[in-house]
């Protein structure tokens, strides 16, 4: 295992036109938790995309714990151990908790996923569209920790997590993100995007900003807190 697990260099993708990401370095380590931030519109979800492998680049590397997979099927990519958790909490709303489980693992590899989600386990018989909006994200959650079926596949070690917080009430945020934080202590490898830095800043351990489409910082919370200017220039400037 290398020290980078997720090592992102010279990156560039186009999505119609122009380049909606120019040039990206960014390294996530092994067990870290990442934050990526950034005005609505800079990338941070075409970056996302690109490493779980929703969208093609156009130049530069993508390597995952030493391996080039930029040329990698989206399947392969999930197989090496790499999820995403798009935007929008996507759940069968007519199916139960443990039926939505089941769509994507058989039943014995649920009590696994679950562990984080105490909650979730008094409402296994619940129909999911009938869960708030925090019950649906940590099914989302628990879905994408599910060990798959196949032999082949790796369990998750990159977690690739698109704003959590959209559409919640920030009490229930407040209840995920710590969640989110434990899955480091699994060995879960995060990468957080999030438009709004106060909700994250306290449990990242590395902050990447972009602005419109290139890496304006990477370094520690504490590191950005010391430089306003980076987070003021990137969200007013949008
Ligand atoms: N499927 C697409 N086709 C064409 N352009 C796209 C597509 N998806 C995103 N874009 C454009 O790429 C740019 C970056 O979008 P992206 O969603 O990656 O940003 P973001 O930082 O995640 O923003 P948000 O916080 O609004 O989700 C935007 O200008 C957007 O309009």
């Amino acid at each position: 295992m290398t020290a980078r697990l997720l090592d992102i260099r010279g990156l560039t993708v186009s999505r119609g036109p122009g380049d909606v990401l120019r040039d990206v370095d960014l390294s996530v380590r092994t067990g870290e938790l990442a934050v990526l931030l950034g005005a609505n519109g800079a990338g941070k979800t075409t970056l996302l995309d690109a490493v779980s492998g929703l969208v093609a680049t156009r130049a530069g590397q993508l390597r995952f714990d030493g391996e080039e997979v930029s040329g990698l099927t989206r399947t392969r990519r999930a197989r090496l151990g790499i999820r995403h958790v798009e935007q929008g909490r996507a759940v069968f709303g007519d199916l139960t908790v443990r039926e939505n489980l089941a769509v994507a693992a058989p039943a014995e590899r649920h009590a696994e996923a679950l562990e984080p989600f105490p909650e979730l386990h008094k409402r296994m018989h619940v129909r999911a569209a009938l869960l708030s909006g925090g019950e649906q994200q940590m099914l989302v959650l628990a879905r994408a920790l599910l060990r798959p079926a196949s032999k082949r596949a790796a369990g998750t070690r990159l977690l690739l997590l698109d704003e959590l917080s959209l559409g919640l009430a920030p009490i229930v945020v407040a209840r995920l993100l710590p969640i989110v934080r434990s899955l480091t202590d699994q060995g879960i490898t995060v990468l957080l995007v999030e438009q709004f830095a106060n909700l994250v800043l306290p449990i990242a351990d590395t902050v990447h900003v972009l602005d419109r489409g290139a890496i304006a910082f990477s370094g520690s919370p504490a590191e950005l807190e010391a430089s306003p200017g980076v987070l003021h220039k990137a969200y007013l400037s949008a």
